[in-house]
């Protein structure tokens, strides 16, 4: 890489977000944050982020917060410190579209959404972890992309991306995506009736949000991310498969027609593919140590259970329908995640009500953004009329 560049991080103090100022700090030469956004579920560490960075700019999105937030400010960097602060459901997007090389967008969830489109309006690279913003905008955030703008940081989607340079686009033949298979791989339905909210977080191989975390134990985050590679990599989903492996260290793979599959391998550790999703299409170096070649190890393949695990094949139906049907799978299962770990729901319940909910669902119109956040709120709405009758 040759010049240093300006990166907004959104979500700065979860898991995603931590780990980028972990790359960026150990790459002065390369990068430098300039804003931050969090949600203000951490003050004192999104206050000591801010310092410790001199960015030019913090976001809140609690608006009752930004007192507090400018006093742990000047408690951290001192009165004086001109860092501008910026509280309210609207500012990690006017972060996002302050003038920058990179916006990286780590929010979880569906608000992730106006930022996305922020950035990409402001024309700066967009570095997505975020991708229910991708999967519940569908072409409208694809359209509203420049070619090569939208920089994948999914594990996954970083892997894919790494290995169609091996090829041209008629060349490839299909996209594999891999899933650890979570917390609960083997189990059967009738198994997981009975697994808790603490089984569910405690994932094989990564350390990450509860959200995702959650999504990796159903499944459904390998469903958004094959709704996610059709759309990254315009690839049809008759053509994107999903093979377990255990181990996360091939991170997915790409057949092309001569019989050839490149695979990205690489430890489990998401500072490689954020580092390449800053620095794209350079590599950053010693972003994160290799493999390990001189013991003996297994890599593991099997295919998915589609039984015990539906979210894939939902999640695939979800995808076919395009339109506002992604966003309401997405909403649906963010409501039922969230009951799930407040003991309102089991564990199976959560792809049963989605399910529901998308069974329910017709799209009316042309998609738009008023579409997609008004079947967001209908499906949240619905999931909850659906879950307080299981109770
Ligand atoms: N963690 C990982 O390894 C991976 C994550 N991803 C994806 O990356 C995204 C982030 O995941 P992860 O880091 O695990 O999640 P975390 O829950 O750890 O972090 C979420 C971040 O979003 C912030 N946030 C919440 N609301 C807002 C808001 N309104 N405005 C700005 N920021 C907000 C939170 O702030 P606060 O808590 O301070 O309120 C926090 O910093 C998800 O889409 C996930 O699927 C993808 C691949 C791997
Ligand atoms: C690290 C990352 O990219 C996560 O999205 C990861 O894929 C979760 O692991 P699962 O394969 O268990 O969903
Ligand atoms: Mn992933």
């Amino acid at each position: 890489m040759s010049e240093r560049r300006d990166v907004v991080l959104l979500g700065s103090t979860g898991s995603i977000g931590t780990q980028a100022i972990d790359v960026v700090s150990r790459n002065p030469d390369h990068f430098r944050v300039v804003a931050l956004a969090a949600g203000g579920g951490n003050l004192e560490l999104l206050a000591a982020q801010a310092a410790q960075l001199r960015v030019a700019v913090v976001a809140t999105g609690d608006a009752s917060k930004r007192a507090a937030l400018e006093e742990l400010l000047n408690r951290h960097a001192g009165a004086g410190h001109g860092i501008e602060v910026l509280a309210g459901p609207d500012a990690a997007a006017e972060v996002a579209a302050r003038p920058a090389d990179v916006v990286l967008n780590g929010i979880t969830g569906a608000i992730g959404l106006a930022p996305t489109l922020a950035a990409l309006g402001a024309g700066s690279t967009l570095a997505l972890a975020n991708k229910e913003s991708l999967i519940i905008g569908g072409e409208l955030v694809t359209g509203a992309a420049a070619p090569g703008q939208i920089v994948p940081v999914d594990s996954e989607h970083s892997a894919l991306a790494q290995a169609l340079r091996g090829g041209t686009p008629d060349e490839v033949k299909r996209l594999v995506v891999t899933a650890s298979g979570g917390p609960f791989r083997g189990r059967t339905r009738a198994d997981l009736e009975k697994v808790t909210p603490a089984q569910a977080l405690r994932h094989p191989t990564w350390n990450m949000g509860p959200m995702v975390t959650t999504n990796s134990a159903t499944l459904v985050n390998k469903g958004l991310e094959v709704i996610e590679a059709h759309l990254l990599f315009g690839i049809p989903f008759d053509r994107i498969d999903v093979v377990v492996h255990p181990q996360s260290i091939v991170h997915s793979m790409v057949e092309f027609t001569d019989g050839s599959t490149l695979a990205q391998c690489s430890p489990p550790d998401m500072r490689l593919p954020i580092a390449l999703g800053m620095g794209w299409p350079h590599r950053v170096p010693e972003a994160i140590g290799g493999l390990d070649w001189t013991t003996a190890s297994t890599w593991e393949f099997f295919p998915l259970d589609d039984e015990a695990f539906p979210g894939v094949r939902l999640a695939r139906a979800a995808g076919e329908r395009a339109g506002t049907f992604p966003a309401v799978y997405n909403a649906a299962n963010e409501e039922c995640v969230w009951a799930f770990h407040d003991g309102r729901i089991g564990f199976n319940q959560i792809l049963d009500v989605v399910g529901d909910v998308l069974a329910d669902h017709t799209q009316e119109g042309s998609l738009t953004i008023e579409a997609v956040l008004a079947a967001d709120t209908w499906a949240r709405e619905r999931a909850r009329e659906r879950m307080a009758k299981l109770s």
